[in-house]
Formats: C-alpha cells, sequence, structure tokens
C-alpha cells in the first residue's frame, strides 16, 4: 500500500479517523457509544472496587489520578497503569477506569492517569505528566512487585513505554512486568499536516522527538525481561495497521520480548471498550502476563 508521504491531505485524514472505519455503525456514533461504554464501565467500576479518586501525583490543576483496589489485600497484587488514548484531546479518567471492572475481582490493582489534554496541554506537558503520574505510582507502591503498564490507544502511551523503559526504569531496577500497547500511533509525523494537530500544533520536531520509533533505541538494553503487547483492531484503518506493525518490527529487530496481536472482529473502539469484559482476549492475556490466570 502507498506510503503516507504520497498521501493527498484527504486520504491522510480518512487514515488518521478511526471513527470513519467502523463497520459497526456511523462515525458519529461509533464515538458516541465509545464515550458512553467507557463512562458507563467506569462508573460500574467506582461501585464495585474500593476506589481512592482524584490522588495528585504533581501540583498541577490536572495532575490526578484514580486508584481501584481489590478488596483482597496482598503484598503480590499486581497493578496497572491504564493511560487513556483519545488523540491526546478527549477523554479523561472519568472514562477510564472501566477495565478495573474484569481486574480488581482477580486482584488487581488499577490505576487511571488524567493529564491535560489539548487545547490546554501538549505533547511535551503530556508526556511530562504521563512520566511523572508513573514515578509517582511506583514510589507509592513499591513494595508491590509488579508494576504493569497499560498503555492504550493512540499512542502517548507508546511515547511512554519508550520514554519509560528506556529511560526511567534502569535507574531503579524496573519492577515492570509488561506494556500493552493499543491501536496506537508510534510515528506521529504523519499527523502534523492533518486535523489532528490543529489543537496539538506540533512542529516535526516535536512530533518527531516524541515519537515511540525514535526512541526504541533507548529500550533496547533495559528492557527484555519485559512483555511488551503490541495490539491492533482488525478494522482498524491500513495506516493504523501498518503503524503498529512497523513498531512491532523495530521493537522485535531491537532484541526486545514484544509480540503483535491482530484482534479480529473489533475496531479501534471496541478493542477497549471490550477490557471491561473479563472473557474477552486481551483482558485474558493481560492477567496470563501478570501470572493471575
Ligand atoms: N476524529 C477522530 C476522533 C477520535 O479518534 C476520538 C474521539 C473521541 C474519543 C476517542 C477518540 N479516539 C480514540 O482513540 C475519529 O475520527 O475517530
Amino acid at each position: 500500500s502507498m506510503h503516507w508521504t504520497g498521501m493527498k491531505k484527504d486520504e491522510l485524514e480518512l487514515q488518521y479517523s478511526p471513527s470513519r472505519w467502523s463497520l459497526r455503525m456511523s462515525a458519529d456514533d461509533a464515538i458516541k457509544a465509545h464515550k458512553k461504554a467507557l463512562k458507563e464501565g467506569t462508573d460500574k467500576a467506582r461501585a464495585l472496587a474500593q476506589t481512592l479518586l482524584n490522588v495528585p501525583y504533581g501540583a498541577g490543576d490536572g495532575e490526578k489520578l484514580d486508584v481501584y483496589i481489590p478488596s483482597t489485600n496482598s503484598l503480590d497484587m499486581p497493578l496497572v497503569i491504564y493511560i487513556h488514548g483519545g488523540y491526546w484531546q478527549f477523554l479523561s479518567k472519568e472514562e477510564s477506569g472501566f477495565m478495573a471492572v474484569p481486574l480488581v475481582s482477580k486482584g488487581v490493582i488499577v490505576v487511571a492517569v488524567d493529564y491535560d489534554i489539548a487545547p490546554k496541554g501538549n505533547m511535551d506537558l503530556i508526556v511530562s505528566q504521563v512520566r511523572k503520574s508513573v514515578v509517582s505510582v511506583v514510589q507509592q507502591y513499591s513494595h508491590i512487585r509488579y508494576i504493569f503498564i497499560f498503555y492504550t490507544y493512540h499512542n502517548l502511551v507508546c511515547i511512554y513505554v519508550a520514554t519509560l523503559l528506556g529511560l526511567i526504569w534502569p535507574q531503579w531496577s524496573c519492577p515492570l512486568t509488561g506494556a500493552f500497547l493499543v491501536s496506537g500511533i508510534y510515528d506521529l509525523l504523519p499527523i502534523v499536516s492533518t486535523y489532528v494537530n490543529e489543537p496539538l500544533k506540533m512542529t516535526e520536531e516535536v512530533a518527531v522527538r516524541n515519537s515511540p520509533t525514535t526512541l526504541v533505541q533507548q529500550l533496547k538494553s533495559s528492557s527484555s525481561d519485559c512483555h511488551i503487547v503490541v495490539a491492533v483492531a482488525q478494522h482498524d484503518s491500513p495506516e493504523f495497521r501498518k503503524q503498529s506493525e512497523e513498531y512491532y518490527k523495530m521493537l522485535k529487530t531491537s532484541g526486545l520480548n514484544v509480540t503483535l496481536e491482530d484482534v479480529p472482529d473489533t475496531d479501534h473502539f471496541n478493542v477497549i471498550e471490550r477490557l471491561v469484559d473479563g472473557e474477552y482476549h486481551l483482558t485474558r492475556l493481560l492477567l496470563k502476563i501478570m501470572g493471575m490466570c
């Protein structure tokens, strides 16, 4: 298929509009249903689990996180940090606790992180906030053996995997078991000239510097014990699917422990929504990697 640099603006914007690839419903309905499913799941998790809501991880207004706690307290509880997606301009932690529904009942702590989405925040700020949140969680829960970062779609995420695995962990003997990257963008350059970048206002320099593909080299030596899952929806756009495949290949070539999950019968939205279900393939894989089933 065609390289993005050869695409007209219309085609590039179609490729980077996940809602226009949903086979289940119209673009607008896919986004509406997505927000609704995530919010309902989060409300359900808040009713089921003990919670610590709005815990500060920094001094900024937006620097807060929610903790979902299992009732069975043990020192071996694994912890998942969920960093929400939404093109760095949509969603918040108020819609990000849904995956705690199946995980908390299996004895897993879930942390949902907020960060300043655009236009209030920009890419550099978001990356620094996510980094700060993870450092704060690791310090707070240092007695826990497994910390499992769960990065989700739209790469902030992935930026994160790269930045964290490569730069933070080596200093502190990494407790990181794995990283899940779901329907992400790993090379940010193609979106610089699209509508996605209007609120973000990334320059090419900012996009390259924060792209996970740029940061692969730094991951190399420090994270061979960490199992990285790159998951992509069957019905994600060809450009999204290519981004996942290429990032997967880069990680693999660098000698990292990585698998590519092409999730059948999903699109960009329900690939993540379905994490509310304990029987969903990605939920089970997450539990398996953490040694919980
Ligand atoms: N313009 C984007 C909007 C989008 O990606 C989105 C919107 C609301 C909540 C989440 C979104 N993306 C999720 O990864 C689209 O076409 O899907």
